[in-house]
């Protein structure tokens, strides 16, 4: 993975099996948000191949797209259409699936407000909502479609203590019923006690597995270059690792 002169993923190799709930970890630049990107065939690949569902998504990116759901790191939703919340969310049921009724969609959308703890302002303008509420209504929009696959690129960033409670009960919840799941995240405490596997990604990856197993001190110091803590009272827990990098 390139972009101009400059490898942002080198010698990447990673299988994701069909019920996974990964998290993929590391230090500002590290090449996390462009690995998501190669998933949906939109981060520049040089050498080596992607398969997802089997198909090529550089290639045939339009036959997989109706099974992802994508939430990314920032999105400027159109501020000059004064969308509302539930129009946002419905965007993620009219691509590549085939017509269905106006009702039908909006019936859909609100449970997936619902779900995000947002029915309440489904029918406020998008601009006018807080960060931490966008963020939610771009998950909603991402999970409405009930996607195979949903990436999260730090899904929990904007969000308040309550808040990524509900995303991280809901992620759970989508995980348990099959959906695979794979998210970026500096801060892995909401999910720590759900998630099966942790890649640590520094432009390499360093290592993939339990996060019990994964959170050493020899694979922290290699992606971080600095020892963080990461069991407290025996519980998972790290401490928002991106703070040390400038966020
Ligand atoms: N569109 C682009 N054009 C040029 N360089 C890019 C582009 N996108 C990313 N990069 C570079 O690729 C490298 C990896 O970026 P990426 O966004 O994947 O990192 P990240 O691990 O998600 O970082 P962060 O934690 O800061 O979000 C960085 O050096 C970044 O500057």
């Amino acid at each position: 993975m390139k972009y101009g002169d400059t490898y942002a993923l080198e010698g990447v190799t990673l299988d994701v099996p069909k019920g996974d709930f990964l998290a993929i970890m590391g230090p500002n630049g590290a090449g996390k948000s462009t690995l998501l990107k190669t998933i949906l065939g939109l981060a520049p690949l040089v050498r080596g191949s992607v398969r997802v569902f089997g198909k090529d998504p550089y290639k045939q990116r339009s036959e997989i797209a109706k099974k992802i759901g994508y939430v990314p790191q920032r999105e400027n939703v159109n501020d000059e259409v004064p969308l509302r919340a539930i129009d946002v969310v419905m965007m993620g049921l009219i691509e590549g699936m085939r017509p269905q009724r106006e009702e039908a969609l909006m019936d859909k959308a609100l449970k997936a407000l619902e779900e995000v703890g947002l029915v309440d302002v489904a029918y406020k303008t998008y601009r006018e909502l807080s960060g931490g509420q966008k963020q939610r209504v771009l998950i909603a929009r991402a999970i409405v479609s009930k996607p195979e696959l949903l990436l999260l690129d730090e899904p929990f960033s904007a969000l308040d203590a309550q808040s990524s409670r509900t995303v991280a009960r809901l992620l759970k919840k989508y995980n348990d019923e099959g959906t695979t799941i794979i998210l970026v995240t500096h801060d892995i405490t909401p999910i720590a006690n759900d998630v099966k596997r942790v890649a640590l990604l520094n432009k390499k990856l360093i290592a993939v597995g339990e996060p019990l197993k994964i959170f050493t001190k020899e694979n922290l110091l290699k992606t971080y270059g600095v020892e963080v803590p990461v069991l407290v009272q025996g519980r998972l827990c790290i401490p928002l690792i991106g703070d040390q990098h400038g966020r």
